[in-house]
């Protein structure tokens, strides 16, 4: 799909301006708040490298800068899992985008129960128990019960699935009226990120993996209107962790979300300026910040695209912990999208034929079973989906080792 065709089908659903003029009035719509730059210089940040979009350049004449882009980004995918692009968007989207996240959970509590994630199936969802965490609709805080002292969490979720399926997506899906009287602008910002954004680094996984560029978006990702089953199939979330009391951080031993590895290929994070998510060392299990880079999103790989590259990428444990002391004054808020490839993907390197992971001997565990991305997604969901699982050590699903809800 062209860049085109996306902005004119959602253009096609532009949302009556007087009646988004008047949700945004009635739910708040504002900048958010941006908190000061913590000045507590936390003694581990790890350094990620930046891939500057602005870079990239298509066609014959671009390929000299996206091979040194595609260099970059093979140290960062293969070290950490996790790297910044920079200048993918302009700033008014961004800030945009924000605000919607932040307006969202200003809709009453009997509307978030009303839309809470995994209860209200669609149609095509019926027969698959995507649970609260991976559900269309809210996750309010406290489904989490964190410690022994199963202390509730402090982050609200509004998941947002399909929004590559315009018909599913404008015509069949329910909302709360915030997101109804926003859904094309909502909807712009993550085709936005999936059809630009995803795409050109998918194009500098395929240079690194010395695959004809547009091989991995065009065979994973892809969207075919209408046909779901043959779709990537990777959801969008809204997040807003509230302030917490010393109190609270005490019971929780200072965290907000539990170490874990995504179960998806690739994640955007929008960068916001709460200094909380930390990295797992892969070498020395030690836990460093991620640093904010105002306008830039933070993307790891998943553990999706770690067993596509048969484990040349690294899917990064990662954790979100409570807000350095001069910044706790200030919620937490932000947006992300967890891309997955279409369901029926083998998550193996059999699957893309890649010279570089012959070569390095990156290969299919041939002791196990091969598993598609559909078996994957609903197994590790399934795990996520558990309100108070607390773990002190990795475990595997499939044979596989994985990380979640870790507590140390
Ligand atoms: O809030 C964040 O910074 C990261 C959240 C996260 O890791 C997740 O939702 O999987
Ligand atoms: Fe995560």
């Amino acid at each position: 799909m062209s860049s085109s065709d996306w902005k004119a089908a959602i253009a096609e659903h532009k949302v009556d301006p007087k009646v988004k003029a008047e949700a945004r009035k009635k739910f708040h719509f504002r900048p958010s708040e941006d908190a000061p730059t913590s000045k507590i210089a936390p003694e581990n940040t790890v350094q990620l490298e930046a891939i500057d979009l602005s870079k990239y350049k298509e066609g014959e004449e671009g390929l000299p800068a996206r091979k040194e882009l595609a260099d970059q980004l093979e140290g960062a995918v293969t070290k950490y899992g996790f790297f910044k692009v920079t200048n993918f968007a302009p700033k008014e989207l961004l800030e945009q985008l924000f605000s919607l996240s932040q307006s969202t959970f200003e809709e009453p509590d009997e509307v978030k129960k009303q839309f809470f994630a995994g209860e209200h199936n669609l149609p095509h969802e019926k027969n698959r128990p995507l649970g609260v965490v991976r559900g269309s609709g809210y996750k309010p805080a406290g489904f989490w019960k964190y410690t022994e002292n199963k202390t509730p969490d402090n982050v609200e979720f509004f998941n947002i699935r399909n929004f590559t399926q315009f018909d599913t997506f404008f015509n069949k899906t329910e909302y709360p009226e915030f997101i109804k009287a926003n859904l094309d602008d909502i909807a712009y910002y993550f085709n936005y990120v999936h059809h630009e954004v995803l795409r050109k680094v998918l194009n500098l996984i395929d240079l690194i993996l010395e695959l004809p560029e547009g091989f991995l978006y065009e065979n994973y990702f892809s969207v075919v209107q209408g046909d779901l089953a043959n779709s990537p199939d990777g959801s969008a979330r809204f997040l807003l962790y509230r302030k917490v009391t010393d109190e609270y951080n005490e019971k929780t031993g200072n965290i907000w979300m539990r170490g874990h590895a995504d179960q998806d290929a690739l994640t955007f994070l929008l960068s916001q300026p709460i200094l909380s998510l930390q990295i797992r060392d892969h070498d020395t299990n030690q836990w460093k910040y991620v640093t904010h880079t105002p306008g830039a999103l933070i993307v790891n790989i998943g553990d999706m695209f770690s067993q596509i590259s048969g484990g040349y990428f690294k899917s990064s444990i990662h954790r979100v912990v409570t807000a350095p002391e001069d910044q706790r004054q200030y919620d937490r808020n932000t947006a992300l999208y967890f891309c997955n490839p279409v369901p029926t993907t083998y998550l193996d390197p059999d699957a893309v034929h890649s010279p570089k992971l012959d070569r390095l001997g990156y290969k299919r565990d041939a002791k196990l079973e091969r598993i598609t991305a559909a078996q994957w997604d609903d197994k590790k969901g399934e795990f996520f989906n558990r309100v108070s699982e607390n773990r002190t050590k990795d475990f595997t699903l499939f044979g596989r080792p994985t990380v979640g809800s870790l507590v140390v």
